[in-house]
């Protein structure tokens, strides 16, 4: 087998895995990528990819076990497939200024230089907005709007500025609001629109900002444990027009393309990884049973106030 070519082994756990890309082989040698979230899930496949087009990454999360077990799963990887590619690991917790500092100076100084920044990081938990503390709502926002902007700039000021570089930030299905996500929602739409403002504002300096949003139907077993229910994506699938749940390579593929120098020409966007779930309904929310609401007509003002008021206002 040759050294980029697709492969599958049995990783120690004897679960079977194969990686692979659509991309050509080598397409990211000698660059290098800060995957935010890299050890789990969407971001282990994104770190996964670049590495095997020949990308440095630097995964970056909270929390060192994450990090280390993730990290460990690629390395294996990369042993049985004789994959060069360097994978290094930082602790960062984005939503920390200095910490994000450090994240950006550490890469900076180790591999003298940064050209991708992807920031997949973040989440949230289920709750009516009416419920959410404001320690909940904060960490949320932090964790997803506040966060993607100090990485955001951290890797401007300290290298793309002056040397260019491509950044794909992370949102979500909060197209037509997002029942029990409220939080998220509007710390995702807030990422949308900040990706627009820097793909203005960092477009002199050949930097190109876009990002993706992920249906809620991208199967991944880290995920599904945030919620304390390994199966919540059971039955999504069929709720969505192409009948299936959503891959974490379908995410990364789409990454890779933002990347690419086939993707030179687009900046400020946001790529919808959803089935056509986000165009038909919102799936995961159910309306409560209720009678409907009030219904405001002029025949409705007239019979609400009587015949005398609305004569008096003649
Ligand atoms: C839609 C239908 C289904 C559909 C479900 C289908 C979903 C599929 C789609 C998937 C979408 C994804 O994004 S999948 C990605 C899932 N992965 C993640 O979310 C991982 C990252 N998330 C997190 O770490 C947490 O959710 C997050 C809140 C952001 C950070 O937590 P931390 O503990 O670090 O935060 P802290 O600063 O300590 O603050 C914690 C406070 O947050 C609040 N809080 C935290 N967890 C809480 C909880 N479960 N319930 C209430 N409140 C909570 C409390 O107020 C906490 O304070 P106290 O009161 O003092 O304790
Ligand atoms: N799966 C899906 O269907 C969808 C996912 N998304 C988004 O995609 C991204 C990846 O999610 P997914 O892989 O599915 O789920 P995971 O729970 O596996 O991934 C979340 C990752 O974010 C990291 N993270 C969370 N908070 C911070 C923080 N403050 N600083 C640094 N890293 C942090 C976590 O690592 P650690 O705990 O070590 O910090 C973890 O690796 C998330 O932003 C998620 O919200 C959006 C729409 C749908």
């Amino acid at each position: 087998m040759s050294q980029r070519s697709s492969s599958t082994f049995e990783n120690e756990c004897q679960k079977p895995f194969a990686l692979s890309s659509v991309f050509r082989p080598g397409l990211f040698e000698g660059r290098v990528a800060i995957v935010t979230g890299g050890g789990t899930g969407i971001g282990k496949a994104i770190a996964k990819e670049l590495l095997f087009l020949g990308c440095t990454v630097v995964i970056a999360s909270r929390k060192k076990d994450r990090l280390a077990s993730g990290a460990e799963e690629i390395r294996t990887w990369l042993t049985h497939t004789g994959q060069q590619a360097t994978l290094h690991v930082l602790q960062c917790n984005i939503r920390n200024e200095e910490e994000v500092k450090s994240l950006i100076s550490t890469t900076v100084l180790t591999y003298g230089k940064l050209d991708f920044l992807i920031n997949n990081g973040g989440g949230q938990f289920i709750s009516n907005t009416a419920e959410i503390r404001l320690k909940g709502w904060n960490a949320v926002v932090e964790t997803n709007l506040t966060g993607t902007f100090l990485m955001c700039r951290e890797a401007y000021n300290q290298w793309m500025k002056h040397h260019g570089g491509v950044i794909v930030n992370m949102a979500m299905d909060m197209w037509k609001g997002s029942p029990l996500m409220g939080h998220s929602g509007a710390a995702r739409a807030g990422v949308v629109n900040l990706t627009k403002t820097l793909g203005v504002e960092w477009a002199q300096s050949n930097v190109r900002v876009n990002c993706v949003a992920p249906g809620s139907s991208i199967v991944s077993p880290t995920a599904a444990a945030n919620y304390g229910d390994l199966n919540v994506f059971d039955g999504i699938g069929a709720t969505i027009p192409m009948k299936r749940t959503g891959t974490v390579e379908e995410v990364s593929s789409a990454v890779c393309f933002l990347l690419s120098p086939g993707a030179s020409f687009i900046t400020g966007e946001t790529i919808r990884i959803d089935g056509g779930q986000s165009f038909y309904t919102t799936p995961t929310y159910s309306l409560p049973d209720s009678k409907p609401t009030d219904k405001y007509s002029w025949q409705s003002c007239f019979d609400a106030e009587g015949p005398e008021a609305a004569k008096s206002k003649l």
